[in-house]
């Protein structure tokens, strides 16, 4: 098995022995697991194997994601970390030169995250409420991407608030929007198309991605703040 660089780098593409391409990244803590991902070793080199049906940004890279502003050396605010699976990822790509500051609000899910991050040492879990960005002002500096998965109905409220605090101007968010969190009884395109007008009014949309078939009803939005 051969693994290449991807178009994005920290990120890496082999084609697996079943013929079907997957994608991976270099592990950060060689020998740590996060999610029970394969580990794979490759000219002297650790990776993980990014898996699309645990991780919305696994799948939108892999479903074609044009725009992915994450690369070696950023520092990015990731809401709504739950224990790390996407999280982990992004930390093997900003390397050690990056940071990810990682806000949950359940303390149960923060917690298995703790022991993980003794040596991942580029990802800081903060216990705090992405709907009161005033609560960790503190402890995030401004940063280059904001990362938002918290599957609420304020989804595109809480990027817009946590963008005026922390993200620097010029700077990118993605957000995974699940239209069953905002409203069941709509089309999910009516609800992502009110999503979109909604981020625009403080964002330059950049890009607008179905995670279909690996997430229904999921699409995933990378915008720009002017
Ligand atoms: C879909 S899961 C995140 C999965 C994770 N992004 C991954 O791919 O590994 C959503 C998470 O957001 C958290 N969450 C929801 N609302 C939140 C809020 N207001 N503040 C912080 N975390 C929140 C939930 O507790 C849950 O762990």
């Amino acid at each position: 098995m051969r693994i290449k660089k991807h178009k994005f780098p920290g990120v890496y593409v082999f084609i697996d022995e079943d013929g079907s391409e997957k994608i991976a990244t270099k592990n950060l803590v060689p020998g740590q697991r996060v999610y029970g991902e394969r580990l794979i070793k490759f000219e002297g080199e650790e990776y993980r194997v990014w898996n699309p049906s645990r991780s919305k940004l696994g799948a939108a890279i892999l479903k074609g994601l044009k725009h992915f502003p994450i690369r070696p050396g950023s520092t990015v605010l990731y809401l709504g970390v739950a224990s790390g699976t996407t999280a982990s990822h992004v930390s093997d790509i900003v390397g050690w030169e990056g940071k990810v500051f990682g806000v949950e609000f359940s303390p149960r899910v923060l917690r298995e995250l703790v022991p993980l991050v003794e040596e991942r040492r580029n990802l800081v879990p903060i216990l705090g409420d992405a709907t009161k960005p005033e609560g960790y002002r503190a402890l995030v500096p401004k940063v280059d991407v904001i990362f938002e998965d918290v599957a609420q109905p304020t989804q595109a409220k809480i990027l817009i608030d946590n963008a005026r605090v922390f993200l620097k101007s010029g700077g990118y968010a993605m957000i995974s929007v699940k239209s069953r969190s905002i409203d069941v009884t709509k089309e999910p395109e009516q609800v992502f198309d009110e999503v979109e007008k909604e981020l625009s009014e403080y964002f330059k949309v950049v890009e607008r991605l179905s995670l279909e078939p690996y997430e229904k009803d999921h699409a995933l939005f990378v915008v720009r703040k002017p």
